[in-house]
This record gives structure tokens, C-alpha cells and sequence, in this order.
């Protein structure tokens, strides 16, 4: 275009500059054609002008993006898309790697970007996909994450989608999130651990999905490393044919071109429904401050160009901000579902968000339309066009159930509008996440949060104190009972301080959860021990394997909140593993037993418990209490009860502590700063009435375990 711009407009100049021409004419020339000359160049440099303005606003906000993401990919972007973009659907791998917790699927996904030249190795670092610190902290993904990667086998160009998983039990949702966006699964096995309970439950998972499972034989390079005989139990016991499994050590890099080479041979490239109307599953969302809500894709049909009109077919909901006035929004009984989203902005993880043009079927890819509203682009939900609408959407997800409950207060009440915007978008990120609105005398106002397990719950914890600034006092965490009341009615119960009163119910059920442990068969002893004294019913026991052995118990879920994994784990000294299903609700002998400081009923402390522990738990809870408690300035007895009598009790001697007592005269600063160390040792404490009482005492309930049994 630059080009036949510049021809148009030297032709006249060329007649101007004929050196046949008297200077005369030349001047007479360039008078007449002055007018067009200059218009010619203003609009030529205009056009100029424009394009460097638009193209860096492009480098601008990819820019700005990557450096939120944490990346560093600059000029290369357009060439790298390009040349992606030319990738045939034939060409296109989607694969997630599976296995249980710890057995190096980070570490495996790590080496995969390195051979393929998707990250540098100066950018690389341990665990370069779990992006929060707190993955990084404890060693484990808690999050899915996706990058997109080319590689080369037989001289033609891939494109392989890696969607890394969490292995841990509280995080299996994500990984059945992953596994529908993909079409072939890495199954990791740590070939010196062997199949574990996750591992189960993990190929299960990618079976039911139909993927292709390719079986992946990590840390060889262990010296207790046995990959034959672990591929022999995978044949066994999954029934996969392991006689080609590829043995590797993903710490030293072995294998991996093998890897590399099977995903492309065994893996199926996505079908060709790229003249289907456009259906793209969400599987993965986060709130961004500045973009709004950014949701990851896999195009299932179709394709998605930017700046499309998108729909989100389960929410029935769009909305447009930019061509409808925003009073619109306010006019009342405006139907919503009117509405719909523009994709401001699309583009493929590798690893970092790259701006693309269009996204064709099979490949997957982020998505940001100026999303406000974080209920309108949930997980699961099917993206499809405005214009074009698809018949139906995708099959979605299963709406994950937490099973354990606590209470999440901001301990500075001015915090609580603050942590119900934080949960918010939180849960756009974790779909597990269900909280509703709680007030208690003790603790003012904050919220009843659900999780699927306590990892769950310390996480959101976590993240709800690091990435949005909140001190917070959580609750021990309880299970959801059901309660049969006297007059008929029945009360699902997951806060045990607004239990119907003891002549108003009549029964009380509780979840009862299937419990699969594997162990090596020296610890099968220790373990029965374990679930009996949780109120385990035997169900079934079976050797998988000579040197293995699968124990099924059915137990109460309350009995499983709280150490029974730990002690799972140090019972069998780190080898049995264990998977849960919950699988119904139980009568059972429960009573409530409450927590009084000073006089004062503590609703937060009160718990349920089985009637035959009560006395010994009631006992165990005042001793612990009364350790976590610091000493006031008064006697403060502490009691345990059920209903009006007292069946344990304990008393905090008083104390008389004046910080400035050392002080004798002096600098008036001094003083000052000994009594602001004070007050900041109090921020972590909710005043009881007149006694203040520290976190750990809310959770005193689950360090009791060891001493009750
Ligand atoms: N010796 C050896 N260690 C390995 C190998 N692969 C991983 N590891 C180590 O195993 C531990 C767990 O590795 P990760 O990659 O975090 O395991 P993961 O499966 O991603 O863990 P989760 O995401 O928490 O489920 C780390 O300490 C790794 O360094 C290997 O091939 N050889």
C-alpha cells in the first residue's frame, strides 16, 4: 500500500524535475501541482504517523501484559504468531500430564519447555508454570496452567498445548477441568513409588474423557528407581500396556525427546470443525485489576477472531458496554441476556499471554473482553458468537461440593466489604470455593466458606492474606450435618454454633466418606488401627500386587478433617496413599459441645462430636485452650460443656503484665515503642468479651486428635 502510495505521487514530481523543462515552467509546475503534492504527503505521513501509533499501542499493552505475567517475550511475538498460526489442525497436540502428588509433573512439564525452546534457559526456573509464590513455597501446583509449544519432528512443525495439573486430592477438580480440554494425557509414575491413590483416580478420570494415555516412568535416575517391575504394577493394575512405557528422569533430562516424540505419534490431533459455529470451554478464569476477567479456552468448534461478538451460553449472559449507553444498565427490568461481550483481546500462553488474531478448533487460548462481572464467565461455561449462535453448549463441569466448612472474619471489622470483593474473585479462579454470609457475637461479621478439603482452606486462606492484603481469624473447620427436627423439618447444618437446640432435633446425620488407602502390606496393621479409631467400617481388603495392599473403610467425614492424613502418612512412613468419595449421609450418636471463656459461650470454639468422645475431647480441648490463651490480668475459668453442664474445666491464673514496667524514667518514646510492640502482638487476637483469644485457639479443636485417641 506504502509503496503504490510513493508511485502515485513521484509521477507529477518526476514531470517537475524534467531537466528539459525552463526553470519557469518547472515553478509554473510546481505551483499547479503543490496542492495535490502536499495533501498527498500530509495523508502519506499520516498514514505513517498512524500505523507507528498503532503498532505501539500493540507493543504497549502486550508488553504490559507479559511484564504482569512475569514474561519476557518482545519483538518475535508477530513472527512467533505467524508462524503458530500456520500450523495445520493435523499438527495440533493437546495433552495434560497426570499423576500422583509429587511424582514430578511440574519438574517433567518444566523440561518440556526447555527442550522445546519455549522458554529461555537464562528465564528458566524450578516449577516455571506454578506462578504463585505459594506454589512455589510448598512445592506443589495448586492452580492448572497451560503453555503452548512448537516443536519439530520430521521436519514439520507441532504445536503442542501442555495443561499442567495439581496432584493433590483437594485439587481433583482441576485436574477434571485439564482433562477436558485436551485429547491425550502424560500419565507420570514415580518409578520408585509405583501407582499410588491418585494416580488411580487420575487415569480414571482421563479413561471416562476418552484421552489417549501415554505412560511416562519418572526418576530413574534414583537408586531405588525399579521402572521394570513399576511398569509391570501399572500393567497390572491400571491394565495399560506398559511394554513401550518411556523411562525417564525429568530432573536430569532424560527421555524427554522420547516424550516429545510419542506426544506427536500416539496423541490424536483435535477434530477439523472449524466451520462449525464457534463453542469454546472455559476452563480456566482469573480477575485481572486492570483487563477484568480473563478466562482460558480450548476451541472446541469454530474459530474466534478478535474482536468478535462472544456469548457465554450457561450464563445467558453478554453485555455490551461499548455500543449501549452504560445507563442501559439501570433502566429496570432491562432484560440482561440482550447483552454480550466484545473479545477485546485473544491469544495463545506461551507461557505468557501473546495477542493473536484468530483462534481456529483445537487450539487453546485466553480470552479478555472486559469482563466485570465475575459471574459471567465461570469455569465450564461455553464461549460461542453472537452472531452465529451454536444449538448447545458443551457438556460443561460438575459442580464440585465442598465438604469442609469454616468461618473466614476479618479480624478489623472495616475489612469485611474487602474480603467479600476478595472471595468474589477469588471464586472466579477457584471453582470450589462457596461462602456465604456469617455473623457471630465473638466475631462479628465475615463469612461460612466451603472448600473440598483442609489443604483447600489453608490455601484460600493464604492467598486471601498475601494477594489482597487481609488479616483474617479462620474457625476450625466442620463438616455438614444434617439434622432431622422434631417438628418435621430438616436442617443442613455446616456451623455447628446454629444447631437446632437439643429438644427441637430429633436425629443428626452425618457425611460418610469411601476411603481407599494403598500401602505396602507392613503398614496394613497400623493403618486399621487408624480408621477404627475413626470410627472406620471395614469394607474390603485386597493385595493389588504381591507387595500391596488396597484397605477400603467407610468413615465418618469429621473423623478425616483434621490429622487423619498426616497420620496416614507417618503410620506408613510416607508409602500409602489414599483417595476419598463421599458417598451419603449416616445417623449417628452426635452432641454439641461449647466452649465457655470467662462466663462467656464462644460460639466459634463449640463443635460436634460423637458422644463417646465427648468427655475426652471436652478435657483435651480446655487443657489445650488454656496453653493457646495468654494469661490476662484476671482469673479466667474455661470450661467445656454440653448444654448447661460443665464437663471439663480449666483456669488461667492472672498476670499482670506492664510492658514499661522496666522503664524508670527516660525517654517518653521509648515507652511508647515497647507498648506499640504490644499492640501489634494483640492485632491476631478477637477480644471474648474481656478476653483476648489468638488464632491457634480457634483451631485448638484439630491438634486434639493425638491426645483424645
Ligand atoms: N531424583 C529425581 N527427582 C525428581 C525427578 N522429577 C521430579 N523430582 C523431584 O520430585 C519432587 C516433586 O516434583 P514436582 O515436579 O514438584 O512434582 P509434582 O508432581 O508436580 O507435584 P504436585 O504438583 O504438587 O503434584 C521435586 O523435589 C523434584 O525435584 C526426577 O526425575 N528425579
Amino acid at each position: 500500500m506504502a509503496t503504490g502510495g510513493l508511485l502515485h505521487f513521484t509521477n507529477p514530481l518526476s514531470s517537475v524535475v524534467n531537466p528539459n523543462n525552463t526553470y519557469k515552467q518547472q515553478q509554473q509546475l510546481l505551483h499547479n501541482h503543490r496542492g495535490s503534492f502536499c495533501n498527498k504527503l500530509f495523508s502519506a505521513q499520516n498514514r505513517k504517523r498512524r500505523r507507528r501509533k498503532a503498532s505501539l499501542i500493540v507493543c504497549k499493552a502486550s508488553g504490559a501484559q507479559q511484564s504482569r505475567r512475569g514474561g519476557g517475550v518482545d519483538a518475535d511475538i508477530d513472527v512467533g504468531q505467524d508462524r503458530l498460526s500456520k500450523v495445520p489442525i493435523s499438527n495440533i497436540r493437546n495433552f495434560c500430564i497426570i499423576a500422583h502428588i509429587d511424582h514430578g509433573k511440574s519438574t517433567l512439564a518444566d523440561k518440556l519447555l526447555q527442550a522445546t525452546g519455549t522458554v529461555q534457559k537464562r528465564e528458566m526456573k524450578e516449577q516455571f508454570l506454578d506462578n504463585m509464590d505459594l506454589e512455589r513455597e510448598r512445592g506443589i501446583t495448586i492452580k492448572l496452567q497451560a503453555a503452548r509449544m512448537r516443536y519439530f519432528y520430521e521436519d514439520k512443525a507441532y504445536c503442542l498445548n501442555l495443561i499442567d495439573t495439581p496432584g493433590h486430592v483437594d485439587f481433583s477438580y482441576e485436574v477434571s477441568h485439564s482433562l477436558a480440554a485436551c485429547e491425550g494425557a502424560l500419565l507420570v509414575v514415580d518409578a520408585s513409588q509405583g501407582v499410588q491413590a491418585q494416580t488411580l483416580a487420575n487415569v480414571y478420570l482421563a479413561l471416562e474423557n476418552n484421552l489417549e494415555i501415554i505412560p511416562v516412568l519418572n526418576k530413574i535416575d534414583l537408586p531405588g528407581a525399579e521402572p521394570d517391575r513399576i511398569a509391570r504394577e501399572v500393567e497390572e493394575i491400571i491394565g495399560l500396556d506398559c511394554s513401550n512405557a518411556i523411562r525417564c528422569s525429568a530432573k536430569e533430562g532424560i527421555g524427554i525427546t522420547e516424550i516429545l516424540n510419542a506426544i506427536v505419534e500416539k496423541i490424536p490431533p483435535p477434530q477439523d470443525t472449524v466451520e462449525n459455529p464457534l463453542r469454546a470451554l472455559i476452563f480456566d478464569s482469573y480477575y485481572d485489576p486492570y483487563r477484568g476477567v480473563i478466562a482460558y479456552f480450548r476451541v472446541i468448534d469454530g474459530r474466534i477472531k478478535r474482536g468478535d461478538r462472544v456469548y457465554f451460553m450457561a450464563s445467558g449472559k453478554a453485555s455490551c458496554f461499548y455500543t449501549l449507553p452504560l445507563c442501559y444498565k439501570f433502566i429496570s427490568n432491562f432484560d440482561c441476556t440482550k447483552y454480550d461481550y466484545y473479545a477485546d483481546e485473544i491469544g495463545v500462553l506461551s507461557p505468557n499471554q501473546l495477542q493473536a488474531d484468530e483462534l481456529f478448533a483445537g487450539e487453546v487460548g485466553y480470552l479478555s473482553a472486559s469482563i466485570r462481572s465475575v459471574a459471567d464467565a465461570r469455569v465450564g461455561d461455553t464461549v460461542t458468537n453472537y452472531g452465529r449462535k451454536a444449538e448447545k453448549s458443551l457438556p460443561g463441569y460438575e459442580k464440585a461440593t465442598p465438604m469442609v466448612f469454616c468461618g473466614l472474619f476479618p479480624v478489623d471489622a472495616d475489612q469485611f466489604p474487602e474480603l467479600r470483593d476478595a472471595l468474589d474473585k477469588l471464586q472466579l479462579n477457584d471453582a470450589a470455593l462457596r461462602f456465604e454470609p456469617e455473623s457471630s457475637s465473638a466475631m462479628g461479621f465475615g463469612f461460612r466458606c466451603g472448600f473440598l478439603g483442609l489443604l483447600h482452606m489453608e490455601i484460600v486462606q493464604e492467598r486471601l492474606e498475601r494477594e489482597y492484603n487481609l488479616n483474617l481469624i479462620t474457625t476450625a473447620p466442620s463438616v455438614v450435618y444434617r439434622v432431622n427436627c422434631v417438628n418435621g423439618d430438616i436442617v443442613d447444618c455446616s456451623n455447628p454454633s446454629v444447631l437446632p437446640e437439643q429438644g427441637k432435633r430429633k436425629s443428626i446425620e452425618e457425611p460418610i466418606v469411601k476411603i481407599e488407602m494403598l500401602t505396602p502390606k507392613d503398614y496394613i496393621g497400623s493403618l486399621m488401627e487408624l480408621a477404627q479409631d475413626r470410627r472406620g467400617e471395614f469394607k474390603e481388603m485386597k493385595y493389588i500386587t504381591e507387595n500391596r495392599a488396597s484397605l477400603v473403610y467407610e468413615l465418618p467425614l469429621a473423623e478425616m478433617v483434621g490429622d487423619f492424613f498426616d497420620q496416614l502418612k507417618s503410620r506408613s512412613k510416607g508409602y500409602a496413599s489414599m483417595e476419598y468419595s463421599f458417598i451419603g449421609y449416616r445417623e449417628s450418636d452426635l452432641i454439641k459441645l461449647d466452649v465457655q471463656i470467662n462466663g462467656e459461650k464462644v460460639e466459634p470454639l463449640a463443635t460436634i462430636v460423637h458422644k463417646d468422645k465427648a468427655y475426652s475431647i471436652g478435657r483435651a480441648l480446655t487443657q489445650k485452650l488454656k496453653e493457646l490463651i495468654p494469661r490476662q490480668m484476671f482469673k479466667v475459668p474455661i470450661q467445656a460443656c454440653i448444654g448447661v453442664k460443665v464437663i471439663a474445666s480449666e483456669t488461667l491464673s492472672a498476670i499482670r503484665k506492664d510492658v514499661t514496667a522496666k522503664c524508670y524514667g527516660g525517654d517518653i518514646t521509648r515507652k511508647k515503642k515497647l507498648l506499640k510492640k504490644q499492640a501489634e502482638g494483640k492485632k491476631r487476637m478477637k477480644a471474648v468479651g474481656k478476653v483476648d483469644v489468638p488464632q491457634e485457639a480457634f483451631m485448638a479443636v484439630l491438634k486434639l486428635e493425638k491426645e483424645v485417641l
